[in-house]
């Protein structure tokens, strides 16, 4: 579904560069769960930037489905993501003066005109009540994000990724700012998700009590993925082995 080949991507300033994705493939095949590890500094959010197309790489290429979506026009990237990522930060990105309502249907009033918003949107405050139901925050619709505890922000959080249906959910430490507990409520909820709608979730983190939750545990050193792995066939999903991580 989603294929990176030969990445680069340097950061630069001045005289200064950073080489941080130096040959970089990967391969997530549609309803994966894959996490992402490694050292900080190894390159994974920028990975994250690239393949959900916030960031170009120099060099290399990314295909979704086939079709290539590295070098598209600004407003052509700009439709494809609203279309097929939702993001999940480690410090959750809400809207402080919104209700968790509001905050839920932000990407959605950002990426349709005012009429287009306006003609549909009793159907998507459905869709918005159905996902914050979802994550157990139906009661707690009117509230705004100082009311609420960092798991509650990250459930918040990941309905407002899930408002536009993504076919891809990218998770950069979604558990990294929680305790071990609420870490593991956002875990279930995004495995239960990954299982029940086939959504494919690509998660860096740097906790190992999670992984073992997911298909697939990649590694990366110094920009590259050690040892790329194959994507897991469907019928591992449903028992993911220990044996998955025994690499790390
Ligand atoms: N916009 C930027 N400009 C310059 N350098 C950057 C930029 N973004 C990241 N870097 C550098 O790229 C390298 C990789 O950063 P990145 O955030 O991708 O690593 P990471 O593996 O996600 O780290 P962590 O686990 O600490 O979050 C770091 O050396 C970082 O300083």
């Amino acid at each position: 579904m989603l294929k990176a080949t030969n990445l680069h991507k340097t950061y630069r300033r001045d005289a200064h560069s950073v080489h941080v994705i130096r040959g970089l493939d990967l391969e997530i095949q549609t309803g994966e769960f894959v996490s992402v590890i490694g050292v900080s500094g190894s390159g994974k959010s920028t990975l994250m930037h690239l393949l959900g197309t916030l960031d170009s790489p120099d060099q290399g290429e990314i295909l979704l489905d086939g079709r290539r979506i590295d070098n598209l026009p600004p407003l052509e990237r700009d439709q494809l993501r609203n279309q097929t990522f939702g993001f999940i930060f480690q410090f959750y990105h809400l809207l402080p003066e919104l209700t968790m309502l509001e905050n839920v249907l932000m990407p959605v009033m950002i990426s349709h005109s005012f009429f287009g918003w306006m003609r549909k949107s009793r159907m998507w405050k459905k869709r918005a009540l159905e996902l914050l139901e979802r994550v157990g925050l139906g009661h707690r619709i009117k509230h705004k994000p100082r009311e609420l505890s960092g798991g509650e922000m990250q459930r918040t959080a990941i309905a407002r990724a899930l408002i536009q249906q993504p076919k891809i959910l990218l998770a950069d430490e979604p558990t990294g700012n929680l305790d071990r507990d609420a870490g593991l409520d956002i875990i279930q909820i995004l495995r239960d998700l990954n299982r029940s709608e086939g959504t494919s979730i690509l998660m860096v983190t740097h906790n190992l009590d999670i992984v073992s939750e997911t298909d697939r545990v990649v590694r990366m050193t110094a920009g590259k993925i050690d040892a790329p792995s194959e994507p897991t066939e469907p019928t591992l999903k449903l028992h993911p082995t220990p044996n998955l991580v025994a690499n790390w």
